[in-house]
C-alpha cells in the first residue's frame, strides 16, 4: 500500500505500472495532504455558519457545484466540535455527496442503500426525502449498522429509515405494504432461508450518550453489559421505486467482516430489487478498472433491461468520463476529493 505522502519517484515500479494501467495519476499520493475535508450543512442550519466558522476556527468555503457542501482545511478536526456533536454538520466527502445527488431523489420516492454504514450518504438521502417516501439501509456488519443507527438518531433522522443487518448480495425484503411485499406491520421476513430482522437500538441517541457519560464517570449501574440488544424497529411502508446500490471498496476491517464480497453480485441484486423505470447508482471509492468499468460492463452484458443514464447535474462537477460512456470518475488529484467512480442505471420495460 502506498504511503499517503509518497512521491511518484518513491513508488515501486510495479505499483506505478498498476496506476498507469488504471489511468491513475501517481501525483495523487503526494497530494493527499492538500485535499480539503468536506462538511455538509444540515438543512436549515445556514444561519449558523458564522458560529460554526468561529468554532472550527476556519472559513467554510462553499462548494460551488454541490449544494450544502463546504470545504475546510484538511487538518481541521470536526468530531470534537459542538457543531458536529449537536448534529449541525455532517462529515462527508464531496464526491460521495455527488454520488447521492446523482440519484436525483425526490420527496416521496423509495430508496434502498446497500452497504449503508456508517451512514453519511444515508443521512443525505433522508434529508433529500424530507420525511416522505421510504428509506432502507442494509449493511452486513452489525457493529457498523449500530453506528449508522446512532448517526441517524443524532441527526433526528431515526424515524425516517429502516435498517437491516443483511448481505446486500442476497437481501430481498420488499417494502412493507407493497403489492409485491408483505402486509403492513410485518416485521420479519424469510430471506433465502435465514430470518432477517430490522435493527435499531432500544434507546434514543441522547439516552445512549447519557449512559456513555455515566459509564465514563464510573457509575456501577451502567456497565457495558447494560447496553441494550439491537432489536426490531420500524414503521415505514411503501412501494419499491427508486433504489440505490452504494457498493464501496471495503477497508481492511470491512474485508474481514465481508469476505466473498462481490460488487457485481451487489449490483445485480440491487437491480433485481429495482422497480421498472427506477434508477440505481453504483458508486465505489475503488479507483481500479476491475472494480468499476469491468463490473459495469459485465453487468450490462447480462441485463438487457439495464441502461446507463447520463447524470445531468454532473456537467459542472470536477470529474471526467470513465472509460465507459456516461460513467464518471472523480480523480483525487484533479477533483480535490477522495476519489470516486459513479454509474447510474435505469431499468427499462422489456
Ligand atoms: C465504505 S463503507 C460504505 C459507506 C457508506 N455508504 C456511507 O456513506 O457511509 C462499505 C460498507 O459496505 C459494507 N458491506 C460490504 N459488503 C457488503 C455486503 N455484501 N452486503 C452488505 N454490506 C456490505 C461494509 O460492512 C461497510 O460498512
Amino acid at each position: 500500500m502506498a504511503d499517503a505522502r509518497s512521491t511518484p519517484e518513491s513508488l515501486p515500479p510495479a505499483f506505478l505500472e498498476f496506476l498507469q494501467e488504471n489511468g491513475l495519476d501517481p501525483m495523487m499520493y503526494s497530494m493527499a495532504d492538500t485535499i480539503p475535508r468536506y462538511i455538509r450543512l444540515k438543512p436549515g442550519m445556514e444561519a449558523q455558519i458564522p458560529e460554526i466558522q468561529s468554532e472550527l476556527k476556519c472559513h467554510l468555503d462553499k462548494v460551488s457545484w454541490l449544494p450544502d457542501f463546504y470545504a475546510i482545511p484538511p487538518q481541521v478536526q470536526i468530531a470534537s466540535s459542538k457543531a458536529y456533536q449537536q448534529g449541525k454538520i455532517y462529515g462527508i466527502d464531496a464526491a460521495s455527496g455527488a454520488a447521492v445527488l446523482a440519484l436525483d431523489v425526490q420527496p416521496g420516492e423509495h430508496v434502498l442503500d446497500l452497504c449503508a454504514a456508517p451512514g453519511a450518504k444515508l443521512c443525505m438521502l433522508a434529508d433529500m426525502l424530507g420525511g416522505r417516501g421510504s428509506l432502507t439501509g442494509v449493511d452486513v456488519a452489525k457493529h457498523r449498522l449500530a453506528a449508522c443507527r446512532t448517526m441517524l438518531q443524532k441527526y433526528s433522522l431515526g424515524d425516517c429509515c429502516r435498517l437491516f443487518v443483511a448481505d446486500g448480495t442476497s437481501f430481498s425484503i420488499l417494502p412493507v405494504n407493497s403489492s409485491l411485499g408483505s402486509g403492513e406491520g410485518s416485521t420479519c421476513l424469510k430471506d433465502n432461508g435465514s430470518t432477517l430482522s430490522e435493527w435499531t437500538s432500544k434507546r434514543s441517541w441522547k439516552d445512549r450518550q447519557k449512559s456513555k457519560k455515566a459509564r465514563t464517570a464510573g457509575s456501577p449501574h451502567l456497565t457495558s453489559t447494560s447496553e441494550p440488544e439491537l432489536i426490531y424497529y420500524g414503521k415505514h411502508s411503501g412501494l419499491v421505486g427508486l433504489r440505490k446500490c452504494d457498493a464501496l471498496r471495503p477497508s481492511a476491517d470491512d474485508e474481514a467482516q465481508t469476505s466473498g464480497y462481490d460488487k457485481l453480485r451487489l449490483l445485480t441484486n440491487g437491480f433485481k430489487l429495482l422497480k421498472t423505470g427506477g434508477s440505481l447508482v453504483y458508486s465505489t471509492c475503488s479507483l481500479t478498472v476491475a472494480q468499476n468499468e469491468n463490473v459495469v460492463q459485465q453487468f450490462l452484458c447480462k441485463h438487457s433491461s439495464a441502461e446507463l443514464q447520463k447524470i445531468d447535474s454532473a456537467d459542472s462537477w470536477p470529474c471526467r468520463s470513465g472509460s465507459i460512456f456516461k460513467t464518471l470518475r472523480f480523480d483525487p488529484a484533479t477533483s480535490q476529493t477522495s476519489g470516486l467512480f459513479v454509474a447510474k442505471f435505469t431499468k427499462l420495460q422489456i
